[in-house]
């Protein structure tokens, strides 16, 4: 169900224009995400669209609909919504506070609570915490019962007001692998709002970037945003590391990788150390380095090792190949396969080389060989 503004503007009673001129249409199925800095009408465009916000002038349709022949309270009813710090009902049990919606739509009791306790499971959550208070559940946990209450009005599309940015960096980045995942499977229409870039990057098949003043000033991919800011503003509010956070965005199969000396952990050494070894275990996963002119006494031990840096999977975003190569001891970024396990090794060199190419082929200087 796709949601499409038309030339909506919002001027609040006080004169504040908070969204001007908004056009802007969000695909069936697809995470839109709204980000800019505070203050720059996101909050007031999300609430457009289930009406707890009327626009002063312009329209937004839903399926091709303008939102305003629907009855505001059925409208809000049918549209699943998410906001900082869950607003869960704190006096109801978490499976009564997912139960809210489809008790609401007329459901028997029986029939809503059975549907939120597979919402509940849904969002990664024990059962067992359907019976608790929403106080007693951690951060992270409360914005999974909001995410599954919202997801029990079991509608096409789910706005969701800064819904993670109240937890901690490491929760927050659980719960967007976890939308990520569950969009995959449920694939939604939804308009998520934040501040973050980095979140809006990630979560976002499209970003929409706000300036104070409720102007759109950039409506793209994450990869267009990063790469190809429209101006000064969208530069400077998508950050200076721009260009090594694009990267994400770029597949690594162009880099080719090589093979590595490698040694087993809980065997000997079959002789001096001259380059960086490569430790493995016994199931051919990494894990760690032996420097050149190691000595090891006996059996190589976790003890003789050199920390390794991160690793990257193979064919793996390019951003996640420079860092392994940057974040080894030895300047070889190790590549695995989906098992863990050691396929080989990258420099930043390599990487950079094939940076280079791309971007000589998208400057047109030369055009690719057709086979
Ligand atoms: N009810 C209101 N009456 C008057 N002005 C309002 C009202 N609600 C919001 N505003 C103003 O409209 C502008 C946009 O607000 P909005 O909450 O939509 O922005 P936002 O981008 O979501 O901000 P934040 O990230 O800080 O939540 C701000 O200047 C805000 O002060």
């Amino acid at each position: 169900m796709g949601i499409e503004f038309r030339g909506v503007t919002k001027r609040y009673p006080d004169g504040t224009v908070a969204v001007d001129d908004l056009n802007l249409t969000v695909e069936d199925g697809s995470i839109t995400v709204l980000v800019g800095p505070s203050g720059c009408g996101k909050t007031t465009s999300l609430r457009m669209i289930n009406r707890m916000v009327e626009p002063t002038s312009g329209q937004v349709l839903l399926d091709g609909r303008d939102v305003r022949e629907s009855d505001p309270p059925a409208l809000r009813r049918g549209i699943g919504y998410v906001i900082q710090q869950a607003g869960l009902f704190p006096h109801r049990t978490v499976l009564d506070n997912v139960a809210t919606v489809p008790l609401l739509s007329g459901w028997g009791r029986r029939k809503a609570r059975a549907r939120a306790a597979e919402l509940l499971e849904l969002v990664g959550l024990p059962a067992e915490l359907g019976k608790r208070y929403p106080a007693r559940l951690s951060g992270g946990q409360q914005q999974r019962v909001g995410v599954a209450r919202a997801l029990a009005a079991d509608s096409p599309v789910l706005l969701m007001d800064e819904p993670f940015s109240a937890v901690d960096p490491v929760v927050r980045e659980g719960l967007q692998d976890e939308l990520l995942r569950l969009q995959s499977q449920l694939g939604k229409t939804i308009v998520f709002v934040t501040h973050d870039i980095d979140e809006a990057v990630r979560l976002g098949d499209r970003v929409a970037v706000l300036r104070v003043g409720g102007r759109l000033a950039q409506y793209g991919s994450p990869a267009e945003v990063l790469r190809q800011p429209v101006d000064d503003f969208v530069a400077s509010f998508v950050g200076r590391d721009r260009g090594y956070r694009g990267l994400s965005f770029v597949d690594s199969s162009g880099v080719a990788v090589e093979a590595v000396a490698t040694a087993r952990t809980g065997e000997p050494l079959s002789g001096p150390v001259v380059d960086w070894l490569l430790a493995v275990n016994a199931e051919g996963r990494p894990r760690g380095w032996v420097r050149p002119g190691s000595t090891v006494d006996g059996l190589l031990t976790e003890a003789d090792l050199a920390a390794g840096g991160s690793l990257y999977r193979q064919g793996g975003p390019l951003r996640g190949a420079l860092d392994a190569a940057l974040s080894s001891p030895a300047g070889l970024g190790v590549t695995v396969d989906d098992h863990g396990r050691v396929v080989g090794v990258v420099t930043a060199r390599q990487i950079l080389d094939v940076l280079e190419k791309r971007a000589e082929l998208e400057q047109g200087g030369f055009a690719p060989e057709v086979p």
